[in-house]
């Protein structure tokens, strides 16, 4: 029999429902007055605000964000299968941007509601409905503003986190990357934009590189994390792959998801047991005239593993708990204890602007699962991150003098509007601060002058190298592709070539000349300089040394005898 879904948003009249709304107590501390004033008989149903503390404020300092890790919800249309349970209920309200969830009685007859507030909430359970939260809706609200924040030279994360089955893999990751290289296409053609993608999976705390070549080491073997003391964890042998167009990121993207999905078919029960992270670096260069010029952000996209086998992942369910959400400062937080947490330490409380999609099915089968993982977005709430824009501390010191320069200047500004509109002479002490602020300014802009000085110099001697380093490397590339022309041209017509000349005699002549002369003679290298004189090609091998002239299609091998002292001529075409 199938159960009709109950509709959502006419608000059910229950059985001795709390007359109580809950917005009445929206804050712990209302709640706790609400509390202390009624006793809330038995017969009525009790209701839980599980909101997390108070959220500490997102506020800017300098090139610096400090910001609460921000939560999404998302709930999904009920499956077939919940659809087709008999007695499955609805169970998730939304009201005035609180997400309640709506108990069935307990043991005593006790109907609960837990009542939970997160920065968005999105109802994807009905189109139909005027609440419903589209792909796209979900996208502007958390995927631009991680954008925002890369394409600024910030570290940017995003969690997908919930129940096997609840909807986690079904988010933005596609619109993500394609709206990146939509704005890659639109940054000034003097900004040189590279893009570099990695994605890996974490199972049984081992790491595997999702897209590393078949043949290759790393995609056998797990892969080991380092610390960088600068930047912190790493994973050593990782493949990064540069990508230009979306179409290339897709399909590295799919690649993984194949590579990830084979292993899912050997391993019983795998997806909702590891976590995969994709993760995408933008760099950012741009020119001489540009002062706010290199920066570099890396963004992370996690799916973590089904919240129902999350424990089971960290040794300790309170470990992963406390990793995620303890900021208290000085507390020691065990990120050693898990590959996961140790490598998204930079996203959970460090250099990083994250966001946490948790995902929830409103069917009451999933009640507990839905409790949990809706507990544990509440926890992660409290997390602050510090992000910091990365760049050069050069970069970063012309930054911050050239927003010191504007904010002077536009005080200069008020004081020289105020004291033209102002009909009374100003006074001493406005004359005093108008001169300060004059010579902080001044003092601000030789400051400023200075040090796109210094770096225009710098800018100017790292490209003189590189294009030096550039040159050579043009050149070596050049020679590398002329032996290797020659040596095919070469292997193609010796065999056909038969020895003519008399080079090889004339090489025998100088050894044994050189061997009187000077006794024990190295031969390798006598050869060597023998053969550049005549613009011949030498080789030289273990026990063997091979000259071609190529102008005359002919070759001669020689094997080396002992200490490569003596020699046997073994072949003369
Ligand atoms: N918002 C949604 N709207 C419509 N269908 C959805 C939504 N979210 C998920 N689904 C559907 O629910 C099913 C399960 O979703 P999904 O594969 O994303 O779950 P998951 O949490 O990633 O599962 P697993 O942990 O096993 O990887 C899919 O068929 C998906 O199309």
């Amino acid at each position: 029999m199938t159960t009709s879904p109950p509709k959502l948003f006419t608000p059910r009249k229950r059985p001795g429902i709390n007359c109580q709304t809950p917005s009445q107590y929206s804050t712990p501390k209302n709640f706790k007055k609400f509390q202390a004033s009624t006793e809330t008989p038995e017969c009525f149903n009790n209701v839980l605000l599980e909101t997390p503390k108070a959220r500490s404020k997102v506020s800017k300092e300098k090139c610096d964000e400090i910001a609460n890790l921000r939560v999404a919800i998302r709930i999904r249309p009920m499956n077939s299968s919940e659809l087709a349970t008999t007695g499955v209920e609805d169970v998730v309200r939304i009201k005035n941007n609180e997400l309640i969830i709506c108990a069935p009685k307990n043991g005593h007859g006790v109907l609960t509601d837990h009542i939970f507030q997160y920065d968005h909430i999105f109802w994807s359970v009905d189109e139909k409905d005027t609440l419903y939260t589209s792909q796209e809706d979900v996208f502007l609200t958390i995927g631009v503003p991680l954008l925002n924040s890369a394409f600024r030279g910030f570290n940017a994360c995003l969690f997908a986190y919930g129940q096997t089955g609840s909807g986690k893999s079904y988010r933005i990751t596609p619109r993500f990357c394609r709206e990146l290289f939509k704005r890659v296409s639109e940054i000034d053609k003097d900004c040189v934009v590279n893009v570099e993608v990695s994605y890996f999976e974490i199972y049984n705390e081992k790491i595997h590189d999702l897209l590393a070549n078949p043949s290759h080491n790393s995609a056998k073997v797990p892969l080991k994390v380092r610390e960088h003391p600068v930047l912190g964890p790493y994973i050593v042998d990782l493949t990064t792959h540069s990508v230009t167009s979306y179409e290339e990121l897709r399909s590295f993207l799919l690649l993984g998801n194949k590579n990830r999905a084979t292993a899912a078919t050997v391993m019983n029960d795998f997806s909702s047991r590891s976590h995969s992270i994709f993760c995408i670096e933008l760099g950012q260069c741009k020119g001489l005239d540009d002062t706010d010029n290199s920066r570099r952000s890396k963004v992370s996209l996690v799916d973590l593993a089904g919240s129902e086998r999350l424990s089971s992942s960290f040794n300790n369910e309170e470990r992963m708990k406390q990793a995620l959400s303890d900021q208290r400062k000085g507390q020691f937080v065990p990120y050693r204890d898990s590959v996961l947490t140790w490598l998204l330490r930079e996203s959970l409380g460090g250099n990083s602007l994250t966001s946490m999609l948790a995902t929830i099915s409103p069917a009451s089968t999933h009640l507990d699962e839905t409790l949990a993982t809706l507990r544990y977005a509440c926890q992660a709430r409290s997390i602050v991150n510090r992000a910091r824009i990365n760049e050069s501390p050069h970069d970063r010191l012309i930054r911050e003098l050239r927003s010191e320069v504007e904010r002077l200047k536009a005080l200069r500004r008020d004081y020289e509007r105020n004291s033209v509109s102002c009909p009374i002479p100003c006074n001493e002490n406005d004359t005093r601060e108008l001169d300060d602020v004059k010579s902080k300014l001044s003092q601000t802009e030789s400051k400023l002058m200075e040090a796109q000085r210094i770096w225009e110099q710098r800018f100017m001697e790292t490209k003189e190298t590189q294009m030096k380093e550039l040159a050579e490397a043009e050149k070596y590339k050049a020679e590398l592709e002329s032996k290797v022309r020659i040596l095919k041209t070469a292997s193609d017509e010796i065999t056909l070539s038969p020895y003519k000349t008399n080079f090889l005699e004339e090489l025998e002549g100088v050894l044994t000349n050189e061997k009187e002369n000077v006794g024990n003679i190295d031969i390798v290298e006598v050869v060597q300089s023998w053969c550049q004189e005549r613009g011949f090609i030498c080789t030289c091998t273990n026990d063997r040394l091979n000259i071609i002239d190529v102008s005359k299609h002919q070759q001669a091998s020689f094997e080396m005898v002992g200490n490569c002292k003596c020699r046997k001529e073994i072949n003369k075409n």
